[in-house]
C-alpha cells in the first residue's frame, strides 16, 4: 500500500509535493518589521505570486502532484470544535491567550470561513480591525506602536523549514526564530485531522516542543540509510543528537546522521544554502564554506548502544565514505569567480530542488552557477526569482517533497 509520506533520498523521481503560494502576510511586511520577520525588502505581491505560479506549473508539467498547505489546513477546519481548538492554539502561541481583547479576536476568527480564517492567520491580524470598545490594555490602544495581534508569516513560503520528511516518518521542527516558529502548527494540524494522513501511523522523529532548534532546510536525505544535517544558525547540535536517537529508538532505515558545521550567518542560514544533492554523485556548494577538498567540521553519528560519535574533516571524503562511492563532484555555486560566487550564493544558487537524478529546478537569475551545472550534465529548469528571493531562499527552501521514488 503506499505511504502518504515516502523520502528516502534528496533526489529521487519527485512526486508530491507541498508548496504555500505567498499571500496577503508579504503585504503585512513594513519597513519597520521587516527584520524581525527575516526579510531584506518587502517584495511586490502580484509579481511574487507569478513566479510562484510558474515554480509550481513546472512541477506541474512533470507530473508532480502540489498540495497547498492553506487548502489541506482549511479543510479539516469545517467542523466547529476544530476550528476553537485551532484557533486557541494559534492564539497561545502567538500570546494572545486570556489577555486584552482575546475572547473578541477569537470571536472575529470564528466568524471567518475556514479558507478565510488560514488565510487570515498566515496574513495577521492588525489591532486596527478589533472594536475600539473592547481593547483593554495599553498594548492594544497603541497600535501604530505595533500593529499587529497576530504577526503575519511571510516566511511560509518556504515550506522547507517547519518539517521535513524522513522515510515513512517526519520530523516536526521547533523552528529557531520566534517570527517561523507558528509555521509548524500547520504541518501539525494537517497530520493530525486530515485523512490523507490522519491514520496513516506516521512517526514523528521530532516534536515542535522539544526546547532545541531544528529547521528543515539543514535536514537532507542523502541515501535510504544516510541524512546530513547542518549545525548552523538556525539548527543547534542538541536537536541534532536528539533526532538521531529518535530515528534510531524507532526503527527507521536510517544508520548514520553526517552533522556539518557551517557558519552561524544570515547567508548561510541553513545547510541547504551552501550545499544540495544534485544527482548520485554530485552536489552544489558554496567555495566559502566548503572548499575544493571540502574541508570542513563534520562528525558522524551512527546506530549503535550507546551511539557512536566520530569526526572527520573533509566533506568531499565524508561523502564518498557513506555514500559507498569511488569519486564524487562538488559543483561550486558562482564557480572560481569571487564576486559571482558571493552574489550568486546570496541569491540562493546553491539552493536547488532535485526533481529526479540530474534534474534540478534552480533561479533563472543565477546564470554562472546554471552554466555551470549544464556543464556537468545537468538538466537546469530555470524559474524567475525577482521577488521570491527577498525572503532569502530558493527553490528548495520554497518546496517540502512528501513523496520521492527510491533513486
Ligand atoms: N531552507 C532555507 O534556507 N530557507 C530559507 C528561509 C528564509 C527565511 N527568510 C528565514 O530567514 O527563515
Amino acid at each position: 500500500m503506499m505511504r502518504p509520506l515516502h523520502v528516502h533520498s534528496e533526489i529521487g523521481k519527485l512526486k508530491t509535493v507541498l508548496l504555500h503560494r505567498p499571500g496577503k502576510e508579504i503585504e503585512n511586511l513594513t519597513p519597520e518589521t521587516m527584520e524581525q520577520l527575516l526579510f531584506d525588502d518587502i517584495p511586490y505581491l502580484p509579481a511574487m505570486q507569478k513566479e510562484h505560479d510558474y515554480f509550481a506549473e513546472e512541477l506541474q508539467a512533470r507530473d508532480i502532484e502540489t498540495l497547498y498547505l492553506d487548502k489541506l489546513a482549511a479543510e479539516v477546519l469545517e467542523e466547529k470544535n476544530m476550528k476553537k481548538a485551532f484557533i486557541q492554539k494559534m492564539m497561545k502561541e502567538s500570546h494572545m491567550e486570556g489577555n486584552g481583547s482575546s475572547e473578541a479576536l477569537e470571536e472575529y476568527l470564528m466568524d471567518m470561513s475556514p479558507d478565510g480564517l488560514v488565510e487570515k492567520m498566515i496574513a495577521g491580524v492588525q489591532k486596527e480591525e478589533l472594536p475600539e470598545s473592547r481593547k483593554e490594555h495599553l498594548y492594544e490602544l497603541m497600535d501604530r506602536h505595533y500593529p499587529f495581534y497576530l504577526d503575519p508569516m511571510p516566511n511560509l513560503y518556504f515550506t522547507r523549514d517547519p518539517a521535513a520528511v524522513i522515510g515513512e516518518g517526519i520530523s516536526i521542527n521547533p523552528m529557531s526564530q520566534e517570527a517561523r516558529r507558528r509555521e509548524s502548527l500547520f504541518i501539525e494540524h494537517i497530520l493530525e485531522n486530515h485523512p490523507r494522513f490522519m491514520n496513516e501511523s506516521i512517526p514523528r522523529w521530532m516534536h515542535r516542543d522539544y526546547p532545541f532548534p531544528i529547521e528543515g532546510g539543514d535536514e537532507l536525505i542523502l541515501s535510504r540509510s544516510v541524512i546530513a544535517v547542518g549545525v548552523s544558525e538556525r539548527t543547534s547540535a542538541r536537536a541534532v543528537e536528539q533526532l538521531a536517537h529518535n530515528l534510531f529508538a524507532a526503527g527507521s532505515a536510517v544508520e548514520k546522521i553526517v552533522a556539518v558545521e557551517i557558519p552561524k550567518k544570515r547567508s548561510s542560514m541553513h545547510l541547504d544554502t551552501v550545499f544540495t544533492m544534485v544527482d548520485k554523485d554530485q552536489f552544489t556548494t558554496h567555495a566559502q564554506v566548503v572548499d575544493k577538498d571540502g574541508r570542513m567540521n563534520i562528525f558522524i553519528l551512527e546506530r549503535g548502544n550507546p551511539v557512536r560519535i566520530s569526526k572527520r574533516s573533509s566533506l568531499r571524503k565524508t561523502l564518498m565514505e557513506v555514500l559507498d562511492l569511488p569519486e564524487i563532484n562538488l559543483i561550486p555555486c558562482g564557480g572560481e569567480d569571487k564576486i559571482a560566487s558571493a552574489r550568486e550564493q546570496w541569491n540562493d544558487g546553491s539552493n536547488t530542488l532535485a526533481l529526479a537524478p540530474g534534474t534540478v529546478v534552480t533561479y533563472e537569475r543565477n546564470y554562472v552557477s546554471n552554466d555551470l551545472l549544464r556543464r556537468n550534465g545537468l538538466e537546469v529548469v530555470e524559474v524567475p526569482s525577482s521577488e521570491l528571493v527577498r525572503g532569502r531562499g530558493g527553490p528548495r527552501c520554497m518546496s517540502m517533497p512528501l513523496y520521492r521514488e527510491e533513486v
